[in-house]
């Protein structure tokens, strides 16, 4: 079955799902941006044959079947509704929504449906990632005692660093945390099959006022790329680093470091992920190969291989071993999963990808680590919709 899709937002990720579509063989029917000129001229450069200036005029057309939502946060609650109104799967980039009002009633909504829909938690489909979970679901790795790790990057480190991101009304009360920190919660939740139960959080912001280049700067596209010197001043309310304690649900425990403003860490998301028997520790900027550690023998560096993988990993490696796979894979892998289930047409069967209810619950869990901030306590997650 061949699937229509079209993208909504045509900034750093937009087009990185275009690509990513294309290499699967979906049809990529178009994109959308801000303006009618910003819409026709993205889809021009990415060679698409659709000509839509806007996210209604991709609604109404009836070919196409799926929608993608790579917009600002605060947009993905609208848009993912007149999308599931229109009859489009959807496809929402993370954070699902801006507080879990809205992503509980997507989740509703969605449900109510029938439509497939998922959140693009693409950091789980590097295919070590899907190793570890596997490896993680095998008694010889034992029960899951400790999980630790970061997510760190360096592009806000400046004050003249700016973004939609450091604006709470554009992003979300919290922001790294949302914004990267997500990525690194889920991500160890699917790996070791344990939700997070509570949480202790201390954040931080850096810098209180940033300046707005006028004739904003796109996501990391460095303050020293504006085009105009003239900027304007900023108060910022949301917290550009954290230290966040964790509990899981079997008993283990674990923390969490999240920076946007870590000198030369690029894009860097660490766990090691302790068992009773062995542990886990892998590094999202060399992404093929994880470290297994055991008390009596040698540690071993898993090199990323469909030959040796469990079945679960092989399944989403393309390439041979030694044939480096990185960050625009896993949008391949996410998406191919995705697009599969769909063509498959069982809407029954279980989802191996990330759902919108995974979207909700880390949308409660980031409102349990700003809770836990503001109150300098231990919060405990909600689990209800
Ligand atoms: N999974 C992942 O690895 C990543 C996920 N993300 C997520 O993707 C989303 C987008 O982030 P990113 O691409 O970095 O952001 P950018 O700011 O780079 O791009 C956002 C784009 O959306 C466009 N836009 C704004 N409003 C609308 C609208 N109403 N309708 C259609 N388009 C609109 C903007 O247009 P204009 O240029 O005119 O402002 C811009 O081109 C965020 O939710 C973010 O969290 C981001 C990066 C990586
Ligand atoms: O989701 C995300 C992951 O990484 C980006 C950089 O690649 C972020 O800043 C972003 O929003």
């Amino acid at each position: 079955m061949k699937l229509n899709a079209a993208v909504v937002g045509t900034g750093f990720i937009g087009p990185v799902h275009v690509e990513a579509l294309k290499r699967i063989g979906v049809n990529v029917k178009g994109i959308v941006g801000s303006s009618p000129e910003k819409s026709i001229a993205a889809s021009e450069d990415l060679n698409l044959p659709g000509r839509y200036e806007s996210i209604e005029d991709v609604l109404r057309d009836d070919n196409v079947d799926v929608v993608h939502l790579a917009t600002p946060n605060k947009f993905h609650f609208d848009q993912t509704k007149l999308a599931l109104a229109a009859g489009k799967h959807v496809l929402c980039e993370k954070p699902l929504a801006m507080n879990s009002q809205q992503s509980a009633e997507l989740v509703r909504i969605a449900n109510e449906s029938g439509l497939v829909t998922g959140v693009a938690y693409n950091i789980r489909f590097y295919p070590l990632c899907h190793e570890a979970a596997a490896r993680i679901s095998q008694s010889n790795f034992g029960e899951t005692l400790h999980v630790t790790g970061s997510y760190v990057q360096d592009w806000l480190l400046k004050q003249s660093d700016f973004n939609w991101r450091v604006v709470a009304g554009e992003g979300g009360d919290l922001r790294a945390v949302a914004d990267i920190g997500t990525h690194w919660l889920d991500l160890v939740q699917f790996i070791t099959g344990q939700s997070v139960v509570s949480v202790c959080a201390d954040l931080q912001t850096v810098h209180s006022t940033r300046y707005r280049a006028i004739g904003a700067t796109l996501t990391f596209s460095g303050s020293e790329n504006a085009t105009e010197t003239e900027t304007e001043a900023i108060d910022i309310n949301t917290e550009d680093a954290g230290c966040i304690l964790l509990k899981f649900a079997n008993g283990a425990r674990g923390s969490l470091h999240v920076s946007q403003t870590t000198a030369g860490r690029k894009n860097c998301l660490r766990f090691e992920i302790a068992g009773s028997h062995q542990a886990l520790s892998w590094n999202s900027e060399q992404p093929n190969s994880l470290w297994v550690g055991y008390r009596d023998r040698p540690a071993e560096m898993l090199i990323r291989d469909p030959a040796t993988m469990s079945p679960s990993a092989a399944a989403i490696a393309s390439y041979p071993g030694g044939h480096a796979e990185g960050f625009p894979d896993t949008f391949k892998q996410l998406f191919q999963t995705f697009y599969n289930y769909i063509a498959d047409g069982d809407f029954a069967a279980p989802r191996q990808f990330p759902t919108f209810d995974d979207g909700h619950r880390e949308v409660m869990l980031c409102e349990a680590i700003l809770k836990s901030h503001r109150e300098q306590a231990w919060v405990d997650v909600a689990h209800t919709a």
